[in-house]
């Protein structure tokens, strides 16, 4: 696991180091996959996949183009070579890219259009995970996974306080809850 201050992270977002541990774990991947990440933002997400995949590829969308040299620049950082950096707002077409065995959304706007579209490109068995900060995000996720061809559903809430140094004390300095959503594309595994 990485450590935040190892990024470059010149003010754009990130996902904090505790949740992409936790993220990581619940991913529990083997390490040949296909992972569509939407949203790379900084990259940190990015590079953490790509270093857990030593036969395997992220493709990270990102639309926003101001952020793309942040990630490559993290990339970069940590010799990341199994990363198809993609300056794409979701959906479009994916037509050209394989079917992914997993798919992480690390924020997005459109949410509900872009649940339809990796929810359909997924291959059957694989694992969708959603990282969300809003409430109308969790109301999406919370439809998607009910209505929708996806099992094993799991939510969970992680907000971590980090005790800050302040004169001659440390007092605590809370952040953010994050949900985590995954679930699990029915239906056998078809390679
Ligand atoms: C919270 S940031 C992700 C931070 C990232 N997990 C990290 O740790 O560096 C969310 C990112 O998603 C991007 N985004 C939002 N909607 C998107 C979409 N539909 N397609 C591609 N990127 C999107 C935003 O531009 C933003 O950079």
């Amino acid at each position: 696991m990485l450590k935040d201050e190892d990024f470059y992270l010149p003010g754009t977002p990130y996902t904090k180091e505790e949740i992409r541990a936790v993220l990581l774990k619940k991913l529990n991947l083997k390490g040949d996959e296909v992972v569509y990440e939407v949203g790379s933002g900084s990259g940190t997400i990015t590079v953490e996949l790509a270093l857990s995949l030593p036969r395997g590829k992220v493709y990270a969308f990102e639309k926003d183009l101001q952020r793309l040299e942040v990630i490559k620049e993290n990339l970069r950082r940590f010799s990341v070579r199994n990363v198809v950096l993609l300056p794409q707002a979701l959906p479009c077409d994916l037509s050209a890219y394989p079917p992914p065995d997993m798919v992480v959304i690390g924020g997005s706007s459109n949410l509900k259009e872009v649940l339809k579209q990796v929810g359909a490109c997924l291959k059957n068995g694989g694992v969708l995970a959603g990282l969300a900060v809003t409430l109308e995000s969790l109301a999406i996720y919370q439809e998607f996974f009910q209505n929708s061809s996806f099992t094993d559903f799991d939510g969970i809430s992680i907000a971590i306080t980090r005790f800050k140094k302040a004169g001659s004390y440390h007092i605590l300095n809370a952040q953010n809850p994050v949900f985590i959503f995954t679930g699990r594309k029915k239906g056998e595994k078809n390679g």
